[in-house]
């Protein structure tokens, strides 16, 4: 079953007079996507404006990564339409910075972190010129500044701990200076003040660059003062809104098919889920759990 979104506008909500003028950055049109007979999310219409950041929530399977990948080019759609910085979504281009979800890369691998941080140019039509190569070179050094991560640029990829791993994935995105910035889950395996350092990066690539950025997150309080929509998949069910009007009792209890409290406390969210027949707790994403 798919419950249509409730959105405050159609399709999308332009945050500003610039925005509003603005041709969206992504733009999904009656977008399905089954596997098989299984269908993720089906009726998905989506305005996503550049500079505005939009949250993916979700439990496990709903569809948050295949939407990313949609997105990037490497999943088709069952039905509908994608557009990314004006065009179809297609693969390889700078336009799309990508934070994949973390996955522990090979002990043995000896590519460097400044080598991975310059793949993410290998889009860009550089030439062979000194001047390109300088310019290469220099966003590479202004990239791996800004995640921390110069001490260790030379160290090979395999020797490296999960966060540090991390924060070279996270400059590689940025390196291009994208339109759209995907991420999946990108403040896993880091520390509290990576976590901080790399979520104002992120928002920062909205603000001045105006980088639409997906942010897939199970927990939103990190993020929740960036935040000017949610998207909230459940069992192919799915909501479109402000914070405000996805992450309340009443939305979170219809997607969920129980009875689940969200309150607010001192600017986080706390949400609490009914026992199930089991006597567990149902698996509420979104904020802390009371
Ligand atoms: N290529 C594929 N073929 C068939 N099924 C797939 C394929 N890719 C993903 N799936 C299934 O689709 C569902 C959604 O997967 P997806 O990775 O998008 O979920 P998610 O919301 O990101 O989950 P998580 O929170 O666990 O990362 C899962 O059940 C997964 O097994």
């Amino acid at each position: 079953m798919t419950v249509q979104s409730e959105q405050s506008e159609e399709a999308g909500v332009p945050h500003s007079d610039t925005q509003h003028h603005s041709p969206p950055a992504v733009r999904l049109r009656g977008a399905r996507l089954s596997y098989g007979p299984r269908t993720l999310w089906d009726g998905l219409d989506l305005d996503i404006a550049p500079g505005e950041f939009l949250a993916i929530l979700g439990p496990n399977g709903s569809g948050k990564t295949s939407l990313l990948r949609v997105l990037l080019g490497l999943q088709p759609l069952t039905a509908g339409t994608v557009e990314v910085a004006g065009a179809p979504a297609h693969r390889g281009t700078s336009r799309v910075g990508y934070i994949p979800q973390q996955r522990a890369l090979e002990a043995t691998l000896t590519l460097r972190g400044s080598d991975l941080v310059g793949l993410g140019l290998d889009g860009h039509h550089w030439g062979i010129g000194i001047r390109q190569r300088t310019e290469r070179r220099r966003r590479v050094r202004q990239a791996l500044r800004a995640v921390e991560a110069t001490g260790y640029a030379k160290t090979p990829l395999g020797l490296l701990s999960g966060g540090e791993q991390q924060r070279l994935r996270v400059a590689q995105a940025l390196v291009s200076d994208p339109d759209v910035l995907l991420c999946d889950e990108p403040l896993l395996s880091l520390d509290i003040s990576h976590q901080r350092r790399v979520s104002r990066l992120i928002a920062q690539q909205a603000r001045e660059s105006q980088a639409a950025v997906l942010f897939v997150t199970h927990e939103i309080n990190p993020v929740l003062p960036l935040v000017d929509r949610v998207l909230y998949l459940v069992d192919g069910r799915f909501r479109i809104g402000t914070p405000d009007e996805v992450m309340n009792s009443a939305t979170l209890s219809e997607l969920y098919g129980t009875d689940i409290e969200v309150a607010r406390v001192g600017g986080r969210l706390v949400v609490a889920g009914a026992e199930s027949d089991h006597g567990q707790d149902h698996h509420i994403h979104g904020g802390e759990h009371a």
